[in-house]
């Protein structure tokens, strides 16, 4: 379990990471969110103990980061941001290098090279040197040297980015299939990366809690939650739609024409709206329901403060 209590951190005067409290459980897969400079990275640094806090303190399995960082970094695999390597190695230098440092035995170190590189699907670039990699396959390797000693605690800098839309999906099922049983916390800048990996999410902005809770809890606060599109086949009386009991606003959209109407908040809107319909031969060819936005969402607790 990871434990962190009023953390922070300046850079002389300024607050990069402003009281955080939070604790992180095994099976936890949690996505870090935030906007540009909200102090993600910041946080992952002490969360590792690469990074000393100015104040408040990150536990481990109970025990305090800064008083027993090196045996507590031992059970943790980070991908720092920009997943740094030694650019002259070849990959299969980097990965036993790492091995090596990790203190895997002969076995084990043959056996898990043969696993990670299998799993990041590292084969074709094995014997490249690292500053000629890509993007995508120097983020690999990044992942791969944090899974290299199979650790219970996986902190991760923006696994995905600089990865093509294939290698996201693989990196994602990895991240999943990784997490049985183990604390993941990954920073990312994709929405949707949060739906499809996690389990739980925390939005940060300044440097301060701002959600914490599931995605479909996300979801849940945004406007567009169960909210229920219309497109009519031709112009019609729509004035009607919004004295549907549970329905609270209407919005047209002058370019196509589809007519949205929101709920009031945990009602449900869509049967009376069918009935209504069809009771007043309402000549629709499309209706959906939405599952909120998670864009719309993000913008709303960053930018008005605490959400908790
Ligand atoms: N060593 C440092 N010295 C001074 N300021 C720093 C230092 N490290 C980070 N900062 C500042 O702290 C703030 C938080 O930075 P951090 O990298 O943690 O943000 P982030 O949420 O990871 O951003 P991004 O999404 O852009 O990666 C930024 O304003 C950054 O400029």
């Amino acid at each position: 379990m990871i434990s962190v209590k009023n953390l922070c951190k300046s850079f002389g005067d300024f607050t990069a990471v402003d009281d955080l409290s939070f604790e992180v459980k095994p099976g936890d897969i949690v996505g870090f969110l935030g906007p540009n400079g909200a102090g993600k990275s910041t946080t992952m640094k002490m969360l590792t103990g690469f990074l000393t806090p100015t104040s408040g303190h990150v536990r481990v399995n109970g025990r305090r980061m800064s008083k027993n960082a090196t045996v507590l970094q031992r059970d943790i695999g980070y991908l720092p941001e920009g997943a740094p390597a030694y650019a002259e190695m070849t990959t299969f230098q980097f990965l036993n290098f790492i091995a090596d440092i990790r203190g895997l035995n002969k076995r084990e170190k043959r056996e898990r090279l043969k696993e990670v590189i299998e799993q990041v699907e590292l084969y074709d670039v094995l014997d490249k040197t690292i500053d000629t990699l890509s993007k995508g396959f120097r983020r690999r390797v990044g992942l791969a040297q944090a899974i290299i000693h199979n650790p219970q605690i996986l902190i991760l800098d923006e696994p995905t980015d600089g990865l093509d839309p294939n290698q996201k999906q693989h990196v994602r099922k990895l991240i999943k299939n990784l997490s049985k049983d183990k604390i993941v916390i990954i920073s990312t800048h994709i929405l949707e990366e949060v739906s499809a990996v996690c389990n739980r999410v925390i939005i940060i902005a300044d440097g301060a809690m701002q959600f914490d809770g599931t995605p479909l809890q996300l979801q849940q606060q945004s406007r567009y939650y169960q909210a229920v599109t219309l497109k009519l086949s031709y112009a019609a009386d729509i004035t009607g739609l919004l004295e549907i009991p549970g329905v609270k606003d209407m919005q047209v959209d002058k370019e196509t024409g589809e007519v949205t109407l929101f709920p009031e908040q945990g009602k449900y809107i869509l049967g009376p709206i069918t009935e209504h319909v069809h009771h007043y031969r309402l000549p629709i060819d499309r209706l959906h329901v939405d599952e909120g936005r998670l864009d719309d969402v993000f913008v709303h607790i960053t930018s008005h403060g605490s959400h908790k």
